[in-house]
């Protein structure tokens, strides 16, 4: 199976997908990925270096390519739990102003997942939980992220779970019954 996590930042992804993954021995991933691509689009996050928001949407597309190889090779052996993916761009790039037909025509060749977790936090909470800030990391901005992604989760049925007033124990408990529900089920 190939469960991705999405959510804005600092609403605990990495520890629950990193928890996930180590619960039902999954390979565990992430995007920005670590290929090349990946590293220039950190480079850019961090503020050092300035492009287009298009131009974003297009590296973040290319890394994807890059990185789905790898996925695809692991899913062979194993589930594959990864830290965002697809979602990501077209919440994030479409509330930034880029179209997001365009945005999805440019992931034409990203996986369908079996299972989208969408983590979801009071804004507030995110931000004092986020320490590194990156040129996303901003209250108006992941407010419209946020709501981008509870319409993303209507259309694709994604399993959402609010993290604000619960302890990482607990989340974990909630994901894994998820999980457990739907790999019944297949
Ligand atoms: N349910 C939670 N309650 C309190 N702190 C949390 C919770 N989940 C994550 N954190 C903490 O918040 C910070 C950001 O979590 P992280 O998993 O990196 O989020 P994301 O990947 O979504 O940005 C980390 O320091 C983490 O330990
Ligand atoms: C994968 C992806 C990430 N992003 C953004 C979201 C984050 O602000 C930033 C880096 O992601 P990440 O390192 O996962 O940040 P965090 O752990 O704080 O959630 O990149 C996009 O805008 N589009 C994308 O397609």
């Amino acid at each position: 199976m190939f469960i991705v996590f999405e959510g804005i930042d600092g609403s605990g992804k990495t520890t629950q997908s990193k928890l996930l993954a180590e619960k039902i021995k999954a390979f565990w991933t992430y995007e920005p990925s670590n290929s090349d691509v990946g590293k220039f689009i950190r480079e850019i996050l961090s503020g050092n270096i300035k492009v287009d928001d298009k131009t974003l949407a297009l590296l973040f597309a290319a890394d994807r390519v890059e990185h789905t190889k790898l996925i695809k090779e692991k899913l062979k052996e194993k589930d594959v739990v990864c830290d965002r993916y697809l979602y990501s761009s077209i919440a994030y790039q479409s509330v930034a102003g880029v179209d997001e037909d365009f945005i999805n025509s440019i992931n034409k060749y990203a996986l369908k997942p079996d299972i989208v977790f969408l983590l979801i936090v009071d804004i507030e909470v995110a931000l004092k939980r986020v320490k590194t800030k990156d040129i996303f990391e901003k209250k108006d901005f992941l407010m419209k992220v946020q709501d981008k992604y509870l319409e993303l989760a209507e259309k694709y049925n994604f399993i959402v779970i609010d993290t604000t007033n619960k302890s990482i124990k607990d989340v974990h408990k909630e994901i894994l019954e998820q999980y457990n529900k739907v790999y019944k089920q297949s």
